[in-house]
Parts: C-alpha cells; sequence; structure tokens
C-alpha cells in the first residue's frame, strides 16, 4: 500500500542531510512520526527476520557466576562457548546500580539536541576513539539499519575526561571498571578449557588489550517488519559483555539451518557472547556466532555492549599451546587492526568475516 504521505525522504541526500550531516540519527527520524519507513532502510527479504524461523522454546544457556570456578560452572561456561558462542550470566559481581546507571546515562546521551551529539560525529569528532553515529557502515551499505550509536575506545582516564560526553563519561567508565573482574573470570575458565592454565600479563594483553563501549539506541519506527535494527554479523571481539533493557529483540542463529533463537531479557544478567579473535585464537574451538537485532514498532530500546579485544597492533592467531597439543591450525596469524577494518569496510554480512583469516 502507498504511504498516505508523500515521502518526504524519497530524496536519498535529503535523508542523509537530516540523518547524518544534521546529527538527527535514526531518533530524529522516529521522531517527526513518519507513517511510513523511509525506503533507504527497507532491507531485501532475506535480510528481514521470519518469524517461522523463531524457535519458540529454544533458549541460550543461563550461568549463575557465583561459583564460577566449580569445575561443573567452569564446564558449563567453555561448553556454551562452544556449543553456543553466546550466554546470560547471573550473580556476576557488576553491581546493579552501575547497570542502571549506564542505562540513564545511554538514555541522557542520546536526549541531548542532535546538534550537541553531531559534535562526536565522524566530522566534527576531534578523536577516532569518540563516535557518534547511526546504521553500521551508511556508506558501503544498499540498505541501512535502524540504530544510532555512540562508540567510546578506552585509552585511559585522562582521555576519557578530555574526550568523553559529560553526560555518560563517569557511568560508562563504573561499568567498564566494574565488568573486568567477571571478563577476567571468563577469560580464565575459558583458557583453562583450552589447557592454558596461565594468563601471563602478554596474553591477558592479547586477550583484553583494548576495550570498546558502545551506547546503542534503536527507536521506535514505522514498519519494523521491513528493516533491522542491527543485521546478521558476529562480533569482531574476544568477548561481548552486553547490556540489554528489558524490551527484547536480540537474536542468535540457533544449531540448525535458519534457526534463531530470542535472548530474554532477564533484570541484573549480562549476555556474553564469544567474538572472531576468540574464534580464531581458540582455533575453531569457541564460536563466535551471528545474532541480529529486530527493530520494535512501538517502544525505544538501549543496549551497552563492552567489546573485550586484542590491541589494534597485536597479530591473532591459534595460541601456541594448542598448536603443542598438536593440533592443526585453520586460520593464519593476522593483524588485529587489519581484521577490525575489513569488518568495517562491508555491510554487515553474517559470519563471512572471519574468512579473512583462514588458512
Ligand atoms: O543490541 C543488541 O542487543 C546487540 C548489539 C550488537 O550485536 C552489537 O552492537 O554488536
Ligand atoms: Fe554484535
Amino acid at each position: 500500500m502507498a504511504p498516505t504521505l508523500a515521502d518526504p525522504f524519497n530524496d536519498s541526500s535529503a535523508l542523509i542531510n537530516f540523518v547524518i550531516n544534521q546529527g538527527n540519527g535514526v531518533k530524529g527520524l522516529s521522531e517527526l512520526g513518519l507513517k511510513a519507513l523511509p525506503k533507504q532502510y527497507i532491507q531485501p527479504l532475506e535480510e528481514r527476520m521470519c518469524m517461522n524461523s523463531i524457535v519458540p522454546q529454544g533458549s541460550i544457556p543461563i550461568i549463575d557466576m557465583s561459583n564460577w570456578e566449580d569445575p561443573n560452572v567452569a564446564k558449563s561456561i567453555c561448553d556454551a562457548a562452544s556449543a553456543w558462542g553466546f550466554f546470560q550470566i547471573v550473580n556476576h559481581d557488576v553491581p546493579v546500580e552501575v547497570l542502571e546507571n549506564v542505562k540513564d546515562a545511554t538514555y541522557n546521551f542520546f536526549r541531548l539536541p542532535a546538534e550537541v551529539k553531531n559534535k562526536y560525529s565522524k566530522e566534527h569528532s576531534s578523536s577516532n576513539n569518540v563516535r557518534f553515529g547511526t546504521s553500521f557502515t551508511p556508506q558501503a551499505e544498499k540498505s541501512l539499519e535502524w540504530k544510532d550509536y555512540l562508540s567510546l575506545f578506552y585509552v585511559s582516564e585522562e582521555e576519557a575526561s578530555a574526550l568523553w560526553p559529560p553526560v555518560c563519561r563517569q557511568q560508562v567508565l563504573d561499568y567498564m571498571k566494574k565488568s573486568e573482574l567477571v571478563i577476567k573470570q571468563l577469560l580464565q575458565v575459558l583458557m583453562k578449557g583450552l589447557n592454558v592454565n596461565e594468563i601471563d600479563a602478554a596474553k591477558e594483553s592479547l586477550l583484553m588489550g583494548s576495550m570498546r563501549t558502545n551506547l546503542n539506541y534503536y527507536p521506535k519506527c514505522p514498519n519494523p517488519e521491513l528493516t533491522v535494527g542491527v543485521g546478521r554479523h558476529s562480533d569482531v571481539s574476544t568477548l561481548t559483555i552486553l547490556l540489554q533493557d528489558e524490551i527484547g529483540g536480540l537474536f542468535v542463529r540457533g544449531n540448525k539451518g535458519d534457526d534463531w533463537i530470542h535472548v530474554p531479557p532477564i533484570k541484573g544478567s549480562l549476555v556474553i557472547n564469544v567474538g572472531d579473535a576468540l574464534q580464531i585464537m581458540s582455533n575453531g574451538r569457541y564460536r563466535s556466532v551471528e545474532h541480529r537485532v529486530v527493530a520494535n514498532g512501538s517502544k525505544n530500546r538501549i543496549s551497552v555492549p563492552i567489546f573485550v579485544n586484542p590491541r589494534p597492533a597485536d597479530m591473532i592467531g591459534p595460541l601456541p599451546e594448542l598448536a603443542t597439543n598438536g593440533e592443526k591450525p585453520i586460520y593464519k596469524q593476522v593483524l588485529y587492526s587489519d581484521y577490525v577494518k575489513h569488518f568495517f569496510r562491508k555491510a554487515h554480512d553474517g559470519k563471512k568475516t572471519v574468512e579473512f583469516a583462514e588458512l
């Protein structure tokens, strides 16, 4: 059916100007109260979520971290990272106020006027480490994604004080700092599962030497079924620690064919997923798994992932300890910054990024 109003964004340069150049983002589009989705956001049929592919009873593991050193808990973490690539954790040590504060801070950032947020855009930001943007890689995408974000790459407290938006700076720093313990616990267990029993300083740096926190905002959307919040992708991280609000909409690729499994919001929980860097370093034993976010027709949604990464200048490849066990490497050594560049050069395309490192 044709939209009742003429599409004010029929001309793509008008859309780009409003959403990107003026910094209104999709939040600005959503708040115009458009009756129909601008055509630039209409995804090809094969990229839209097909309701028949959702497994109604499917769920990813939920792991209680209070006894994380218990061999049974450790086994369930390693099994989840191999079989699912995704799990949720409860009873971790990140205080619930820290999680609530970073959610509030996310709303507070996105509530700022467009011209204030736009100071952090690619065109205006004084640093590549702070980036307000929209969609994924708009210049490389045939269809845009219905999402705005603020991305904060951590270098130091000093740099954060100087460059990060004051409205969310402290809350993001607290969230990152308080998450460090559970990140270390998870990596210790996952490494032990590969017979890597000691994480020395060099290995710690390789596994978690850099961190990026994104504040994601998915505004409510006219015709949510025609678009995506985030298209199918796997993360390029070692691990991702994701805080989501109570709205839901994150789906993970199941173990069979075209199955998708919803990740239900659980108050106080964190969603953990294996990224490509850990898949590569574990020589495929732990798997990064495709996931996507649907758009919502009636509610705004936020999420706050921490991407725990190697440092850009690190070479990543199967860990040497695996080779000493006689295992044949299936990935080559790649410079992590090249891997990340490869990811951002193209639109989201499921699990394809990892082919870059295949032997
Ligand atoms: O918003 C979410 O639940 C997931 C976001 C995501 O997959 C990402 O930022 O990589
Ligand atoms: Fe992701």
